[in-house]
């Protein structure tokens, strides 16, 4: 179907032949025999003659003959029963031509995500159901002796997980369904034992145990008994984050810095997730951002005035910075970036 289905008004007013009204102006207004009313849901369907027009209501369509609109506003208040003046010429842009949204025929959704705005233009197109993918269902596991629920009374040198609160919060808005498997100590028999149910799960992410340290199981466990693609990006924060295998299961393995979680899944997961980025503009930097000769910066960013400037604070366990942020400035490895220069900007 094309729609609309039909040339309408795009005004409340009426519907006459442009030529008639030409002449039409304030001080001598043109006047038109009413034959007749057009009203959305209910159109009347005579056909106008010359000199005549139809009473029409926005998204009404056009008696046959008609070609141009002149909206209510415009109509003088003198005209006996049965004729309206026109204080000016109607026109031809106030008509919605038949097919302005879209054409009988015409591909309109291609495949992408349902947005709210996709949706609505399925609904128009009179689709009362759409095929879709299921969606990723993706097991989520945080680990750490120190890390406890929030809620919970919290011992000297103890965190709350936050990441595993972020990241399933993250993973929702991503349209994935989350298998939530909870936390985990920092202990290998325990880690493999929290892994065995992965329940049919398309991605296993697991935050923490991926550095240097003897106690970085998840690292451990995923070298010895699963697969590594790859460990260590070039990127900061998140430069420790692996991807590997286990158990058939593709497993993104991130850092447990707050700050560190959250970045790599914004930078590297949301992507794979929903074949869509972060919404990437360019801003002119509002002051000094100094970049690293072997890393990409990913830097937790102020946008005001037009311009965008680094949080105060980078360190991976200031978690506020994310919240008080509302970028991150893209600086790629050895290109300092000085006040007015233009900065490659991932708005969160
Ligand atoms: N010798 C080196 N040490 C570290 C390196 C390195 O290259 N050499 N890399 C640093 C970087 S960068 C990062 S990022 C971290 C990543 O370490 P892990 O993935 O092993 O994470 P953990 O050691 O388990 O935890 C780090 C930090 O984050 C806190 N944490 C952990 N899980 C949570 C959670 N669910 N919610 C909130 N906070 C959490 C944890 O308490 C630690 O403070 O390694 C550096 N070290
Ligand atoms: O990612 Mo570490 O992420 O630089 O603290």
């Amino acid at each position: 179907m094309s729609h609309p289905s039909a040339p309408v008004s795009a005004l409340d007013g009426v519907a006459c032949r442009q030529v008639d009204t030409l002449a039409a102006t304030h001080e001598q207004p043109v006047r038109l025999r009413l034959a007749g009313e057009s009203r959305a849901g209910s159109p009347g369907w005579e056909p106008l003659g010359p000199g005549e027009c139809a009473r029409i209501y926005t998204g009404a369509p056009l008696p046959p003959g008609a070609d141009a609109i002149c909206p209510v506003e415009q109509l003088g208040s003198g005209a006996p029963e049965g004729w309206v003046d026109l204080l000016r010429p109607a026109r031809p842009e106030d008509v919605r031509p038949l097919g302005e949204d879209f054409g009988a025929g015409e591909m309109v959704l291609p495949p992408g995500r349902l947005t709210p705005e996709r949706l609505a233009l399925a609904a128009a197109l009179g689709h009362a159901a759409v095929p879709v993918l299921r969606p990723w269902r993706v097991a989520l596991l945080s680990t750490g002796d120190e890390v406890k629920e929030p809620g919970e009374p919290l011992l000297p040198g103890e965190v709350y997980d936050s990441n595993r609160v972020g990241l399933r919060a993250l993973l929702s808005e991503c349209g994935c369904g989350v298998l939530d498997l909870g936390h985990a100590p920092d202990h290998p028999g325990a880690l493999a034992e929290r892994l065995e149910s992965l329940g049919g799960a398309d991605l296993l992410l697991t935050s923490g145990g991926v550095s240097m340290g003897r106690y970085d199981f998840v690292r451990d466990l995923l070298l010895e008994r699963g697969k590594v693609d790859f460990w260590k990006v070039r990127m900061r924060p998140g430069g420790p984050v692996m991807l590997g295998t286990w158990a058939d299961t593709p497993v993104l393995a991130l850092p447990g810095n707050p700050v560190s979680s959250l970045v790599v899944f914004q930078v590297l997961a949301r992507p794979a997730l929903t074949g869509e980025g972060l919404h990437r503009v360019w801003l002119r930097a509002g002051s000094r951002f100094s970049s690293l000769p072997d890393k990409t910066l990913f830097v937790r960013a102020t946008c005001t005035g037009g311009t965008v400037q680094p949080y105060p604070r980078q360190s991976s366990g200031v978690l506020r910075s994310l919240s008080e942020s509302q970028a991150l400035a893209v600086i790629p490895e050895g290109q300092d970036k000085a006040p007015g220069d233009e900065v490659e900007v991932l708005l969160l």
